[in-house]
């Protein structure tokens, strides 16, 4: 099958092994940087360029598309997704799922654990919503942040008015949480491909911090993760819509609470850590999810049975 990975940078660690697992599952792979991917769109139909030449034919599409261009890289996904590729991660997806607050609404509407979360718009309610989350210490988290940056533990009510305060000023987009103190600087990060978690591990933040994210010096050790917990990492990620999933969890004093669920995440740490090959379980899972679908580039029976994808929401 001929397989795309969006991807910004080929040298990328994750990005290399996937163009290995493919390439040594027999596939032709390319790897596009989304940023030089442009369209036409019009009622006549699409059409979709790479450096001057036509995009065409791809099975299945693979994308690591980073936060700074969500935007621009949902776009060109779509594009693909209209003409026919299959994607683990649907745009749609991916959008939701770096929006913190709006995958804590979801999930949280679906039953899922997750640390009491508060989030308000005017300063004269800063009192009541901190109120309402209870006493400090509390974390505020930047709405849009990844590896760590833009989280902080305020010990004191007056530091989590001041920094609510402070990022207002700055018009971001934040929301405060209860601090789980059990978990004790450490996470779980869930791997998750298709129905099941193939990799987990332990992540333990350096002395001093609270926050496990590697890119913080935290440290990683491979575990199993409870059943309990591979169910809610699952489930979490398939209400998100993603196929392909860094699910993180926070071990509580009432069961797994959810962190998150990243839509891009890295391979480095968690290979290295489990000696899993992932890239190796996420191609076949797309490749099998191609198939299923009847995408182009797909075996021709499996085409025969093709499923338009809908025109809407372009
Ligand atoms: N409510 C909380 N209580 C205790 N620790 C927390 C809480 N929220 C976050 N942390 C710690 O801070 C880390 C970073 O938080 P979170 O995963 O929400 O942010 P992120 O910047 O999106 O990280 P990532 O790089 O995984 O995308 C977590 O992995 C966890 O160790
Ligand atoms: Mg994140
Ligand atoms: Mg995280």
């Amino acid at each position: 099958m001929k397989l795309a990975i969006l991807s910004r940078n080929g040298k990328l660690y994750s990005t290399r092994r996937l163009v290995e697992a493919a390439r040594a599952a027999g596939h032709t792979v390319r790897v596009l940087d989304p940023l030089r991917c442009y369209m036409r769109i019009g009622d006549d139909g699409f059409a979709m360029r790479y450096k001057g030449r036509a995009i065409d034919g791809y099975g299945a599409v693979i994308p690591r598309i980073g936060a700074s261009i969500t935007r621009y890289g949902c776009a060109v996904l779509r594009q693909f997704e209209l003409m026919g590729s299959h994607t683990p991660n649907p745009a749609a997806a991916i959008a939701r799922a770096r929006d913190k607050l709006a995958c804590h609404q979801l999930l949280a509407a679906q039953g899922i654990g997750l640390p009491a979360t508060v989030f308000g718009d005017n300063p004269d309610d800063t009192s009541d919503l901190l109120a309402l989350l209870g006493p400090p210490p509390h974390v505020v988290k930047l709405n849009e942040g990844t590896q760590g940056a833009g989280v902080m533990l305020t010990e004191k009510l007056s530091a989590s008015r001041g920094v609510v305060e402070a990022l207002r000023g700055l018009y971001a987009n934040f929301l405060v949480q209860e601090f789980v103190a059990e978990a004790e600087g450490a996470d779980l990060r869930c791997f998750v491909v298709g129905d099941r978690v193939v990799a987990a591990m332990r992540r333990q933040a350096a002395a001093g911090d609270f926050r496990s994210n590697l890119h913080r010096g935290g440290t990683a050790t491979a575990v199993e993760a409870r059943a309990d917990e591979q169910a809610v990492a699952v489930r979490a990620a398939q209400a998100v819509g993603l196929g392909v999933a860094g699910v993180d969890l926070i071990r509580s004093r009432r069961g797994p609470l959810l962190l998150e669920v990243n839509a891009s995440p890295g391979l480095e740490g968690i290979e290295e850590a489990t000696g899993i090959d992932i890239a190796r379980n996420i191609v076949e899972h797309v490749v099998n999810g191609a198939e299923s679908c009847g995408s182009p580039g797909a075996p021709a029976a499996s085409r025969r049975r093709r499923r338009r994808p809908p025109l809407t929401g372009i």
